[in-house]
């Protein structure tokens, strides 16, 4: 049987700064044609693994595998990714059109077309001779990520293409995020503190913290950790568990250090277990239909320290 392919994969990396590991023993394995949302605090190490991948920075441990070529010739296997790490790299005296056509030339890649096409991609066509300073900040993204996509990458990485834009902007690169990863086979890694739009772009997640990947999951694995459920608040939760074992006739439910109990049965019927629960007196401070958030999980795996 044919193996995995994988688009990327780093052994064990490990770099420090001033003796101090920021990455530590990390591995990641990314598959084609999928979108993953790299998930860190400020200072976990996002920045550093997507320079070492892309070759701005060098790990003193471990080896990077692209595109199956197990690092034989990384320079020329790099020239596959595109990235936009940081900052777009944008010349601002430039247009659109001029910036593109600069780091076309730069990158010896023919084609006269590709401007235009590039352009119309990201929904900078008409910006004309607008020189990129005067760009809003979704537009300077969108260029950015234009000049990551000259080459036609296999592998595209976006170190936090969403800072500081507005809900309109956010939503634009979201689009072209999925339509680059549908339409054109893409992989993408991409990093993000903006966890409620990152679960609308990513199929998959890896939570990178102090340097360490914690956890690596599918969508789907995350969407049957954060199942929906009956949240029920009460001052009384053994009775809430005794009505939900012996009227509901379930045990899918949960109490949760707070006294409440999350109920993972009965969605579908929750007229009965309200009148159950009331029936038998118990007195209810909350009653609501909840999934946990991908902020949730990723706060329980980090283990519950500060914001993403
Ligand atoms: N060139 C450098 N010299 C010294 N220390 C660095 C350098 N680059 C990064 N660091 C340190 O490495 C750690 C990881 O930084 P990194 O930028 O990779 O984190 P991050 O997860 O991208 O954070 P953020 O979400 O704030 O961008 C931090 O403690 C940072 O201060």
């Amino acid at each position: 049987m044919k193996g995995k392919e994988y688009i990327l994969r780093t052994n064990s990396l490990s770099k420090s700064y001033h003796g101090c590991r920021v990455l530590q023993k990390v591995s990641i394995d990314l598959e084609p044609g999928r979108i993953y949302g790299l998930i860190g605090q400020n200072g976990a190490g996002k920045t550093t693994l997507m320079r070492a991948i892309t070759g701005l920075t060098f790990p003193e441990e471990g080896s990077i595998e692209l595109f199956g070529q197990r690092g034989k010739d990384l320079p020329e296997e790099r020239k596959r990714i595109g990235s936009m790490i940081e900052y777009p790299s944008i010349i601002p005296y430039m247009s659109a059109g001029e910036n593109l056509t600069y780091y076309k030339t730069l990158r010896g890649i023919p084609g006269k077309a590709l401007v235009g096409e590039l352009l119309a991609l990201v929904g900078l066509k008409d910006t004309g001779r607008k020189a990129a300073r005067n760009f809003s900040l979704g537009m300077k993204q969108r260029l950015g990520i234009a000049i990551a996509l000259i080459g036609n990458p296999d592998l595209l990485i976006l170190d936090e293409p969403i800072n500081g834009l507005d809900p309109l902007g956010v939503i634009e690169i979201r689009e072209l995020i999925k339509r680059l990863c549908e339409e054109r086979h893409m992989t993408i890694l991409i990093s993000s503190h903006n966890l409620p739009e990152l679960y609308q772009t990513a199929t998959d997640y890896i939570i990178i913290h102090h340097g360490s990947i914690k956890r690596a999951i599918t969508q789907k694995e995350l969407e049957e950790n954060c199942k929906h459920h009956i949240l029920i608040g009460s001052m009384e939760p053994e009775k809430v568990v005794n009505v939900i074992e012996m009227q509901l006739h379930t045990d899918k439910y949960k109490v949760m250090p707070d006294k409440t109990v999350k109920l993972y049965d009965c969605l579908d019927e929750k007229e009965t277990v309200a009148k159950a629960l009331m029936d038998s007196g118990i007195i209810m401070t909350s009653f609501t239909v909840q999934g946990d958030t991908l902020e949730n999980y990723f706060l329980s795996v980090i283990g519950g320290e500060g914001n993403a």
